[in-house]
């Protein structure tokens, strides 16, 4: 969290123009802080006295109509309660069990409820509710995410005529899915009543631009704006990257070098495959573990030289799909580590809990080969923060899925389909066998892409010129 801030902004607290971030989970908590959307905020949160918006994590009895405030290293939080109601119609079911499969392409798997999308409307008009409570007309609202769409439309009714931002994390769908929501109008029409609406690959914004175009009338205006309902948007292709240097620092402090320890004492000198993924049917997991089975099936030589270690924490354990995957990587992991293990060898090494971030980072480290295989991903950090993690003298091989958002800036790793379990395994042997000078090669390029497209390049782009006193607020464009 290092951004400069401009001298004309620092000391003018409470004066002027303050960033206002909203997004369901926040940074309160000084662990979190650690992660991607932290860092980018931080810095602009705190030089403008800024308030971030979001739940606090609680689930209470009844609704609350009120924000708490809490205050940490200069940064304000107004962090909202929500009722159980809200937890299950809101977060549970409308964001996670319709928007969430719906926006990674599993239609199959998207559970619609006309009463969801009631508390996914009424929890957007509560936290824009706390927005307005807190906002001056100058402060710039940053919205972050699925859970949100709906907060500029319900801004706006309170006659807000500030500028808002939003930035969509996830993978934006082709329109032909997107349409399959009952409320895909509502939803597209919300959506243009952002400012700017940031993107993670260059498909997401050909997806909305022709939503826009196609369901709402919009207009293109060439370049990034579209004309729609009398107001241009820009919509902008903002890749997000990580804070390349601080997490190099981390892999090699002493938790990392504590916890690749700890590892070694198994491992020994065998190769190591890591996979690291909250445990969610979007990351590819049982393919994933089916194409190690196929490694270790068809590259013999593998077998007790080799360990996959797949890092798993659980996610939305509640919601019936990601019990159901739980319940098939527990099989598979069981089933490969009988059908091929041995006295002195366990194949795979599946950990369904969290690492702190230092021990992750040291793990990257010494690893040989990391496998990043969504069958969608927004962007997917992993990648970017493994290739930060290595040792330029050494470093391990990147294999990555074609459709994980970082596929596009990441040309240089080994590029796979993550359904050809087949071509997996082999890229796999490729990555185990492949010579020194190749993999220094890629892993220049692909390092000198995380270290320039970083968290603050990523920030700094997404405010570029379509909010002319950016300075104002704290960035440095
Ligand atoms: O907040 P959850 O449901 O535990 O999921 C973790 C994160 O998953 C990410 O992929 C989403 O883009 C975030 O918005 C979300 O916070």
């Amino acid at each position: 969290m290092t951004t400069p801030i401009a001298d004309d902004v620092k000391g003018a607290k409470g004066k002027s123009p303050r960033l206002i971030a909203v997004s369901n989970r926040t940074a309160i908590d000084s662990n979190a802080r650690a992660g991607g959307l932290a860092v980018a905020l931080w810095d602009s949160l705190k030089a403008t006295n800024g308030l971030w918006v979001g739940w606090s994590g609680k689930i209470k009895d009844f609704p609350s109509s009120k924000t708490t405030i809490a205050s940490d290293d200069g940064v304000d939080f107004a962090l909202y309660d929500m009722s159980k109601a809200q937890y299950e119609g809101f977060y549970l079911n409308y964001a996670n069990s319709v928007l969430w499969p719906l926006f990674h392409s599993r239609l199959d798997l998207v559970n619609f409820d006309q009463s969801d999308f009631r508390h996914y409307q009424d929890t957007n008009k509560q936290f824009s509710k706390a927005v307005a409570d807190h906002a001056t007309p100058d402060d710039y609202v940053w919205v972050h995410d699925y859970h949100f769409i709906l907060l500029a439309d319900e801004l706006r009714k309170l006659s807000w005529q500030g500028k808002i931002g939003f930035f969509l994390h996830i993978p934006f769908p082709p329109p032909e899915t997107f349409r399959a929501l009952p409320e895909a109008i509502i939803l597209a029409k919300a959506l243009t009543m952002y400012d700017i609406i940031g993107l993670q690959t260059t498909m997401g914004v050909t997806n909305l631009k022709r939503l826009l175009i196609e369901v709402c009338g919009g207009v293109d205006e060439g370049g990034e704006d579209i004309l729609v309902h009398g107001r241009t948007i820009t919509i902008r292709h903002c890749p997000i990257g990580i804070d390349a240097v601080a997490f190099k620092a981390s892999a090699e402090s002493p938790q990392a070098k504590m916890a690749t320890k700890k590892l070694r004492k198994f491992l020994g000198d065998r190769k190591l495959i890591i996979g690291v993924d909250r445990m969610d049917y979007s990351k590819g997991l049982p393919q994933r573990f089916k194409s190690v089975a196929k490694l270790f099936d068809s590259f013999p030589h593998t077998h007790g030289v080799t360990s996959f270690m797949q890092i798993a924490p659980p996610s939305r354990a509640v919601v019936d799909e990601y019990q159901q995957l739980r319940k098939t990587l527990d099989g598979l992991c069981g089933r490969i580590n009988g059908d091929y293990g041995d006295l002195d060898w366990i194949p795979i090494r599946y950990l369904a809990r969290a690492y702190k971030r230092e021990e992750i980072a040291g793990l990257y480290s010494i690893s040989d080969v990391c496998l990043v295989t969504p069958l969608q991903d927004g962007m997917n950090l992993v990648a970017k923060e493994f290739i930060a993690a290595q040792d330029p003298d050494d470093p391990g091989v990147l294999i990555l899925s074609q459709f994980a958002g970082a596929a596009e800036q990441m040309t240089e790793a080994l590029i796979v389909n993550p359904y050809d379990t087949d071509k997996v395994a082999e890229m796999i042997a490729r990555a185990l066998d492949m010579p020194l000078a190749e993999r220094k090669k890629r892993w220049k390029s692909l390092n000198h892409n995380v270290v320039v497209e970083d968290i603050n390049w990523w920030r700094e782009r997404f405010f570029a010129k379509a909010l002319a006193p950016a300075k104002t607020i704290g960035f440095t464009t």
